[in-house]
């Protein structure tokens, strides 16, 4: 039995969602929205980690971690919550993003339906080789379509700026026009990029776990220019979007697509 915001009980088991993002400004964005959304907020840290936020809504509960920049943090973090403060059925790498011009830009909002490692891999003398040609592991997770859809039209529907395309993870910023196009090239479609997301569905990925990524778009892909961030408004773009999703139908979705 679960209770909804407004005290009345429901059957069934709740359902979880575990929502990692890197920075603290980002995990306490994530949290208004959900708050927003009707969730009850629970000022604990499961089984004593730090850092953790616990927001109940009625037969769905979301837990909100920073666990910091790039994707070994994310990978670190994520695997340490899913061990120790389960069982999910949902991940999520949330956060802002460079954004690539023809597809997000700037206070844009994206769902990745595709899950990147965008420099994992060699240099070699016909140009950059990604781990799986080079015949190890994976650079790609894909997230369930159908659930990626579903948070995308419940963002559109609340008139949020959405799109959804391939998210890159990168260890570093792009921050000329050259490689800008070099990604954009290799990526057709890619709408933003960030350093986290690969990491986050890595180790959902060893959990069994689908996995989505929300960002929202402070600055353009391309030439390093610092005064044209807008993060405080890619973070309130952040807290919108957590205040419309349909979380419970979210994760039953995503876990019945992967399951
Ligand atoms: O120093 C710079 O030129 C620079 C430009 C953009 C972002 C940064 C960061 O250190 C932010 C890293 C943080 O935010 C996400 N993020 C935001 N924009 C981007 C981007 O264009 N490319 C990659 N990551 C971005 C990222 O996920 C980190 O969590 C510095």
């Amino acid at each position: 039995m679960s209770t909804t915001p407004h005290g009345e009980r429901q059957p069934g088991p709740t359902a979880r969602l575990l929502v990692v993002t890197a920075v603290q400004a980002e995990a306490d964005r994530v949290t208004a929205g959900l708050r927003a959304a009707g969730g009850e907020y629970h000022d604990e840290s499961p089984q004593g980690m730090d850092g953790h936020r616990v927001v109940r809504l009625g037969r769905a509960e979301a837990v909100v971690l920073a666990a910091g920049v790039g994707p070994a943090a994310a990978a670190a973090g994520t695997a340490a919550a899913l061990a120790l403060v389960g069982p999910f059925q949902l991940v999520c790498s949330a956060g802002i993003a460079g954004g690539f011009a023809e597809a997000a830009a700037v206070g844009a909002t994206v769902v990745a339906d595709a899950v990147l490692a965008a420099d994992l891999g060699a240099t070699t003398p016909d140009g950059f080789s990604d781990v799986t040609e080079l015949g190890f592991g994976t650079v790609r997770h894909t997230p369930p379509p159908a659930a990626v859809e579903l948070a995308a039209g419940a963002l559109r529907s609340a008139g949020i700026t959405t799109a959804t395309g391939p998210v890159l993870t990168v260890s570093t910023v792009t921050g000329t026009a050259a490689r800008a196009a070099e990604l954009a090239e290799r990526h057709p479609g890619a709408a933003a990029e960030a350093m986290e997301g690969f990491g986050v569905a890595e180790a959902a990925a060893r959990f069994g776990l689908p996995v989505l990524e929300l960002r929202t778009v402070s600055n353009p892909v391309g030439p390093r220019d610092r005064a044209a961030w807008r993060i405080g408004e890619a973070l309130v773009a952040l807290e919108q979007a957590f205040a419309v999703l349909p979380y419970r139908e979210l994760i039953d979705t995503a876990a019945k697509e992967s399951g």
